[in-house]
């Protein structure tokens, strides 16, 4: 057990797919993983692991946001021996040619900021995905048949923003959306030589400010919980 999780040790897979909400965890467990277990609870971060086509697996919440994400992903890591963490979150799109629904892998993660601030100092670490990982997600995605953007992301401090500026300059330069983790789980995972991806479905649109329901985020997006457990065990 740790300060924040408190699965016992071995109750948590070497693979764990990473969603900001817990109740998405849950809804994960429920529909992807057969004897899916409940290995955390504490402050209602939910955690399961079960097994994925004879694959054992875990889902686990990271909370919204780097410093939240930052917890959970160096607890799994350094405690529980996670070696490939895939996080399957929300996002809002920044170009016009992706739409609500369509799945992106994250390659790059920019960011103002990340809680690796204070190690890297002066350094722009650029945060990446595991390109093994990302080839194996774009390949079950084409399989999948799932709309897919790959290409940069932007992970953010805040949801409510006011920096229609820095959103410009973001489009102009080919990032395709935001969210809040990313960046930091890519760092983490450079830090500590384990694998990491974000696979994300769009749930807002910047430039049309089309917006999907808070069930439809928590329940709703099937693909890219395939195209997670796919490139996992590719
Ligand atoms: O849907 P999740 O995975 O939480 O991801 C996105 O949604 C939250 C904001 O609504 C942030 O955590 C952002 O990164
Ligand atoms: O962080 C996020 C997540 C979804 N949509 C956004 O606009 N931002």
């Amino acid at each position: 057990m740790t300060v924040h999780i408190g699965a016992k040790p071995g109750d948590i897979a070497e693979t764990v797919l990473m969603p900001g909400d817990p109740l998405r965890a849950e809804w994960v467990a429920e529909t992807f993983l057969d004897n899916a277990e409940c290995v955390n609870r504490v402050r209602g971060m939910y955690g399961f692991t079960g097994s994925w086509k004879g694959h054992r697996v875990s889902v686990h919440g990271s909370g919204m946001g780097m410093p939240s994400l930052s917890i959970y992903a160096n607890e799994l890591i350094r405690d529980y021996g996670a070696k490939t963490l895939i996080r399957i979150g929300s996002c809002g799109a920044m170009q016009e040619s992706v739409a609500v629904r369509d799945v992106i892998l994250a390659m790059t993660a920019s960011s103002l900021s990340t809680p690796s601030r204070g190690i890297f100092r002066e350094l722009n670490f650029a945060p990446c995905a595991d390109y093994g990982l990302l080839r194996a997600a774009a390949d079950a995605a084409a399989r999948i048949g799932a709309t897919t953007h790959v290409g940069g992301i932007y992970s953010a401090d805040v949801f409510y923003d006011e920096r229609p500026d820095l959103n410009e300059i973001m489009t102009r330069h080919g990032i395709l959306g935001v969210e809040m983790e990313a960046a930091e789980l890519y760092n983490l995972a450079a830090r500590h030589g384990v694998r990491a991806l974000a696979v994300l479905t769009v749930s807002d649109h910047l430039l049309t400010h089309e917006a999907l329901p808070a069930e439809d985020r928590q329940r709703s997006f099937a693909e890219m919980v395939e195209v997670a457990l796919e490139a996992a065990f590719a």
